[in-house]
Formats: C-alpha cells, structure tokens, sequence
C-alpha cells in the first residue's frame, strides 16, 4: 500500500502539489487523472523517492520514502513515463545486467528475462539493440524490467502512450494480474477509456490539489445517463418529441439522447405507435464527462 500524505512540493514560486493526500490500497488499481501539468508525473516521482517533497511524506507499506528510503524502494516498482536506457546493448543483455542487481546469478536472470520479455510480447527479438526496439517496444521492456524485483506496489506513469492494441492488451492483463495478486497499482493515463475500463478507483488531480476520489461504481452513479435507441426510421417528429427528454443526436439508425433523467418507458408509450422500437437503453456517461464535470472545466475547452 502507497499512502501519500500531505504532500507539498514548489518548483521555484510555482506550486506543483498542494497538500496532496491519498492512498493506494493493496489488491485494486487505482487510476490516476488529470490535465497536462496537474502534478501526476510529480507526484510519481515523489512516492518513487527521486525527488523528495517540500512538507508531508509518503508511506511505501508502511516504511517512508524520505527517512527510510531503502525498505520503502525495495516495495516499489515504478516505471517513468520515459524509460531511459542505454541503447547500444542487446534487450535480454540489459535486463541480465539489472537483475544481477537484485541478486539473480546470469543464469537465473537469463531465464527470468526470456520469461518477462515473452510476458510483455518480445519474444523473439530479446537479442536486438534497444536502440533498434521501436518507442512501444522499450515501453514494453521498460514493464518487463519493473517486474524484475516483483514488489508490492507499482507506479505507472502514462505507460500506455505509444502502445499499440496489443501493447496495451499484454498492459491489461499485466495490470489484472498483479491486482489478483493483491499488489497495489498506481496508473496516470490520458486515454480515460483505459482507465474507466481497468480502474477501480479513480483519483483526480486538478492543478496540484487532489479535488475527488471516486470509485468506479460511485462514477457510474454520478454519471447523468444517456437514452440510446434504435428505430426503424429516424425522422424530425422522432427527434422533436426525444428533445423533451433531453438532448438527441443521431447516427445511422442510432440516436442517443444526452442528459436523459427520466424514465425510459415514458419514452417508449410515446414513440411506440409510430415507430418500430428495436433496442432502447441507458448508458451512463464516460469517465471524461464526469472527470470535466468535477474539475469544473467545460469538455470542448480542454483535451487530457
Ligand atoms: N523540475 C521541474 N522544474 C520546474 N517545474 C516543474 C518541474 N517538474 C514539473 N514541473 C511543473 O510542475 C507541474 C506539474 O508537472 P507534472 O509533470 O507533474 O504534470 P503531469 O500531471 O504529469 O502532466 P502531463 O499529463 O502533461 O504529464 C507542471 O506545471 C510542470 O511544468
């Protein structure tokens, strides 16, 4: 468990974190989001104890990363959002060479290696130069590398920038597979789909404060939901009467209506003469809408 605790930290006269308090309990993932610059890869570096806090602290099972930085590093693995390493060395030589310093002989490293890189899918080209591995390959090796010491605790930090599908994929399951083994998870990541669909709990980050914790359940009720049906023809009387209940837009055969907070078989006794009514249902509203609606920051004005 990562317990970050009224951490503060100034750059200069610029306030990075504020106060910043919150936990990363053992067997979840917790998704960790925000604008460029709210103060996630800061705080990830803190709780990884390469930069120390101006005030407060953070706990690595229960050990601190300033006064007892040895015990609280072995506990945590922690993958920067960019990797460096030294290119002009062979993938399976590299891992070899950092394992020998968790204490594997050449040997077991070796085995260990060939296991890890097939794990994070590089199998096959373990004997290449990372200089020749692609942005997505090293981010690969940089996952297989943090599994090396195979501690409690784990930060990610935009570790899905520059993966493919099945980058991503192999990320998936590498993350459900420490959350099933009771690890605690750490992930900052601007593809919110990602998050909403592996996170448990998602802590949001707004210029340097932490404004909500949420878990994913308590999301998808603060969510206002969105009525999607499907009709044998959509026409400007259909869209007319759905604009009573909120705010239609069609596609195709499909149309959504946004902010729906009624009840759908009101809708139905309505349209149901007219019109033959294939599939009608509620879907609550993405992580990015409740995400822009707890920062206070309108959708349209803002990407992550
Ligand atoms: N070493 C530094 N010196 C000065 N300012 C810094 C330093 N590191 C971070 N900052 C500033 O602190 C703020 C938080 O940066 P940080 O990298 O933590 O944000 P982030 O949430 O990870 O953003 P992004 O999503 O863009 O990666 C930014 O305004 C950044 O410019």
């Amino acid at each position: 468990m990562i317990q970050i605790q009224h951490v503060s930290k100034t750059f200069g006269r610029f306030k990075a974190l504020d106060d910043e308090t919150f936990d990363v309990p053992d067997g979840q993932i917790t998704g960790f989001v925000g604008l460029n610059g709210a103060g996630k890869t800061t705080s990830m570096r803190i709780a990884s104890g390469v930069i120390y806090p101006d005030s407060g602290d953070v706990l690595v099972d229960g050990y601190s990363v300033i006064r007892e930085k040895k015990k609280a590093s072995e506990r945590l693995a922690w993958v920067p959002e960019l990797p460096i390493f030294e290119l002009d060395v062979k993938a399976i030589d590299y891992f070899v060479y950092i394992a020998g310093y968790y204490g594997y002989s050449t040997s077991e490293a070796r085995k260990l290696g060939m296991e890890m890189l097939e794990k994070v899918g590089l199998k096959g080209v373990e004997r290449r130069k990372l200089e020749n591995y692609s942005q997505g390959m090293k981010r690969r090796f940089a996952l297989a590398v943090c599994l090396i010491s195979n501690p409690q605790n784990y930060l990610f930090d935009e570790v899905l920038n520059g993966l493919d599908a099945q980058g991503i994929a192999y990320f998936r399951n590498l993350a459900a597979d420490l959350k099933k083994e009771g690890k605690a998870v750490l992930f900052s990541s601007h593809i919110l789909s990602e998050v909403e669909s592996l996170a448990d709990r998602v802590v949001f980050i707004h210029k340097g404060k932490i404004v909500k914790t949420m878990t994913m359940d308590e999301i998808r009720k603060f969510a206002t939901p969105s009525l999607v049906l499907r009709v044998d023809k959509v026409d400007n009387n259909l869209i007319d009467d759905l604009s009573k209940f909120g705010e239609p837009t069609v596609n195709g055969d499909k149309v959504t209506v946004r902010n729906f907070n009624d009840d759908p078989s009101r809708v139905n006794s309505m349209i149901s003469s007219r019109y033959k009514v294939y599939e009608m249902k509620l879907e609550y509203s993405s992580l990015e809408e409740v995400f822009f609606r707890i920062i206070g920051v309108e959708n349209e004005a803002v990407r992550v």
